[in-house]
């Protein structure tokens, strides 16, 4: 079976998690699982935002085309990467058990403890508004590239605070770095710390083989908070974040959406029953409805 996904080691140690989640279900020996590593637009292209140079969608198109063209038989994800809306041919057949969904920060024990109008490296609307809210002297500037290339720019002093999802940081071997920020103090992207599986929806003996290793509360809790940035028509310019957590059988949704200076916060909270997409998009769209014009045109884009 051919496993594809992308080239970074996050993406890699990813597949491999993957291939032994398979492996160890059916009792496959090493050879039985062939990893093809596809490079995609997003991992070309290093200097620009994401948002810049056409979102989400640069991680997933050469992949999906893999996959329509037989070349793999399914691809690996993070979840956090793959855009809201997908081609009808593919299905997310499956997500491994979620790992921890909280950033980290890098540079400092907490933001009181960052000097005055500290540099904060980061390309994520999202994490840029949330620090602004917390330390409206803090300079954004745009760090991209994997975690390594990250962390290589804040040793060489370009920011003096990053942050990254302690997801990837667990994964790498790294979860030493940073310091753990609480959810109150920064709810997570959608979908973060979530690894996906993928695969066409015509491919049934594959869809029912990935079945077998979907954590079922991992997936519907990442496909409630999908649905919440459909509610918002969010794309990767948005400051989204949102949770969605276990909680007696039901789901405790929790979302929010930030202006970029972080001065604006429309936060909201439900109940919802698991599988119940609509409740969740429409906890999206409330969200919009309660924003100021300005933090609404930031949707309309
Ligand atoms: N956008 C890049 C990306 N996609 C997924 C992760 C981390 C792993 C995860 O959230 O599952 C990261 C890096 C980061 O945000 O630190």
């Amino acid at each position: 079976m051919r496993l594809g996904t992308r080239g970074s080691p996050l993406a890699l140690a990813q597949a491999q998690m993957t291939a032994q989640a398979l492996r160890a279900r059916f009792g496959w020996p090493m050879e039985a699982i062939e990893t093809v590593v596809v490079q995609t637009s997003g991992d070309r292209i290093q200097d620009r935002a994401l948002a810049e140079i056409g979102g989400k969608a640069l991680w997933t198109k050469e992949l999906d085309r893999a996959l329509a063209e037989g070349e793999i038989d399914f691809a690996v994800h993070s979840m956090k990467d793959v855009e809201t809306i997908r081609p009808d041919a593919i299905r997310i057949a499956a997500m491994l058990p979620r790992a921890d969904v909280r950033d980290k920060l890098i540079g400092a024990e907490r933001f009181e403890a960052l000097p005055a109008d500290p540099v904060v490296g980061t390309s994520s609307p999202r994490r840029a508004a949330q620090v602004r809210r917390l330390r409206p002297d803090a300079r954004i500037i745009l760090f991209r590239g994997n975690v390594a290339t990250r962390l290589g720019k804040l040793e060489a002093g370009e920011a003096h605070a990053t942050l990254l999802a302690a997801a990837g940081l667990d994964r790498l071997g790294q979860s030493e770095v940073g310091a753990l920020v609480p959810l109150d103090v920064m709810l997570p992207a959608p979908s973060q710390g979530a690894v996906g599986i993928e695969t066409l929806g015509g491919h049934a003996r594959m869809l029912e083989l990935l079945g077998e290793i979907s954590d079922a509360g991992t997936f519907d809790c990442v496909m409630a908070e999908r649905a919440v940035l459909k509610g918002l028509g969010g794309t990767c310019h948005s400051p989204i974040a949102a949770l969605a957590v276990l909680e007696d059988g039901a789901i405790r949704l929790r979302a929010e959406i930030l202006s970029a200076d972080g001065q604006e916060t429309v936060a909201d909270e439900a109940r919802i029953a698991r599988g119940d997409a609509e409740a969740a998009e429409a906890l999206g769209r409330g969200l919009l409805e309660r924003a100021s014009p300005a933090l609404r045109a930031l949707f309309e884009a």
